[in-house]
């Protein structure tokens, strides 16, 4: 059966792309030449913030004075649990060498990034969660400095919860400094910050727009833009839970798609009833924001069996994908291309969203297809090094002279003539290139 739409988006995550493009395109080329008073101009347009831009250690104590114990506390158990996983990924990266012929070694190394700069979103809600996930992972992965750069409220500054999150973590410096003019700041290395060898962390369209554009000059981890989420559920799969976790993720913002797809007809049209009623029951900005992002980019998918409803998530590579379907072991193995998977009822985007462990930064607009989330390897460089003894290196060496004069390289055959001659005088070679 084909996949059948019974509610299909008008907008797809390419809308307004290259409108986008060219706003985000200007910031940058305009801070670049005008430095720090080009990006506090662009703070003051956007954030409407005059205030101070790198916080004091004073100005983190006190933020820290204003978060209550209990959340101290959740943000402790969120910290060690995305800490423990993201320790327990370090350890998948190994150092290795191999004696690739006798007498001559190769080995590969992985070395941190020296300096990270993690954007905290911060413009709709105040995404404390983003700080823990951004900066605990660059620290296990042993960055040496560490800047945290968020949003600031007008004549607020950056959410006290986040400072201390950040600071908890292991932030060097707090940048009270959101959108392109953060990005900027941190690459740039406006403000007396360390240029950033790698730009992380999520963001709306004209953050994830920057760090694309930035990329090569800058490392970035992905696209982290407008979150997206696909749910497959089906007959077993309770409608109202199915619902309540569509409208949990419509909530990002206008743009955050949410998709259904289920081989069950009469979930599609119980999911289809239910969640504009659930959006209604929102509190005011997760309101507007929930009924534009189901109205434009709300998707609901009917397949013909659980293979159709996975070659369909397949397609739309989605961030977050939650199954609520029998036989999850068949899911795990059958599913490709995601973010992050949540598997079963009794677990939830939102769990790993805020306090399970795994990352929450994590591919949208399909660069699941290509990459997975934030971990300590995307910190991480692996290299290689090499070391031979003279004996071991000399078939290398001949291989090496052969191929070069083949290619046309000469100055690179001869380097190796060079060490041919002066380790084995007494030996001819036929270093010509072979016909
Ligand atoms: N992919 C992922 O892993 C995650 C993605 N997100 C996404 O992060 C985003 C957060 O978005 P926001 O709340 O907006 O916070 P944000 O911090 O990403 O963006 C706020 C900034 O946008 C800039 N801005 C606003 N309007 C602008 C305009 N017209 N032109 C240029 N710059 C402008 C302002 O400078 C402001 O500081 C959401 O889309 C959410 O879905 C959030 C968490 C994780
Ligand atoms: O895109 C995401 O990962 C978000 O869902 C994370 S959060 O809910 O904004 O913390
Ligand atoms: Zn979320």
């Amino acid at each position: 059966m084909a996949r059948d739409y019974l509610k299909k988006a008008p907008k797809t995550a390419r809308t307004d792309a290259s409108e986008t493009r060219k706003i985000v395109m200007d910031i940058l080329d305009t801070i670049e030449a005008g430095g720090d008073q080009a990006a506090l101009d662009y703070a003051k347009k956007f954030d409407k913030y005059e205030g101070n831009v790198l916080l004091t250690a004073d100005e983190i104590a006190a933020a820290a004075e204003k978060v209550p114990q209990k959340l101290r506390d959740d943000i402790a158990f969120a910290h060690d649990n995305v800490r423990r996983f993201a320790e327990t990924q370090k350890s998948t990266l190994s150092e290795v060498q191999l004696d690739v012929v006798p007498g001559l070694i190769a080995g590969q190394k992985a070395i941190p990034c020296r300096a990270a700069g993690c954007y905290v979103p911060g413009g709709r809600y105040s995404h404390v969660a983003s700080a823990i996930m951004t900066v605990t992972t660059a620290k296990v992965a042993g960055v040496n400095n560490i800047t945290a750069c968020s949003p600031p409220r007008p004549g607020e500054g950056v959410h006290p919860a986040i400072v201390y999150a950040a600071n908890l973590c292991g932030a060097d410096q707090i940048l009270a400094m959101g959108g392109v003019q953060g990005v900027a700041a941190m690459t740039f290395g406006l403000f007396g910050l360390p240029k950033a060898d790698i730009l992380v962390g999520p963001g709306n369209q004209f953050v994830a727009e920057a760090k694309r554009i930035l990329f090569g000059r800058v490392g970035i981890d992905m696209i982290a833009g407008p979150t997206d989420s696909l749910i497959l559920a089906d007959k077993t799969a309770d409608p109202e839970i199915v619902a309540v976790d569509l409208v949990g993720q419509a909530e990002h913002g206008y743009n955050s798609p949410v998709w259904l797809v289920t081989d069950d007809r009469a979930l599609a049209e119980a999911t289809l009833t239910r969640v504009p009623e659930l959006i209604e029951e929102l509190p005011e900005l997760n309101r507007d924001n929930a009924r534009a992002a189901w109205r434009d980019y709300g998707e609901v998918i009917l397949c013909g069996d659980r293979e159709e409803m996975a070659a369909c998530s397949d397609d739309y590579a989605p961030e977050h994908l939650t199954v609520q379907a029998e036989d999850l072991d068949w899911w795990l193995s059958r599913l490709q291309c995601y973010g992050s998977l949540f598997l079963g009822e009794e677990t939830t985007v939102a769990y790993g969203d805020k306090a399970s462990g795994t990352n929450h930064v994590l591919p949208t607009s399909q660069s699941a297809k290509y990459t997975g989330g934030l971990s300590v390897h995307k910190y991480m460089k692996i290299v290689t090094w090499q070391r031979a003894t003279r004996e071991g290196a000399k078939r290398v060496a001949e291989a090496t002279a052969r191929i070069s004069r083949l290619e046309g390289m000469e100055g690179h055959a001869r380097t190796a003539d060079v060490r041919l001659a002066k380790y084995f005088p007494g030996e001819n070679f036929d270093l010509s290139a072979a016909e």
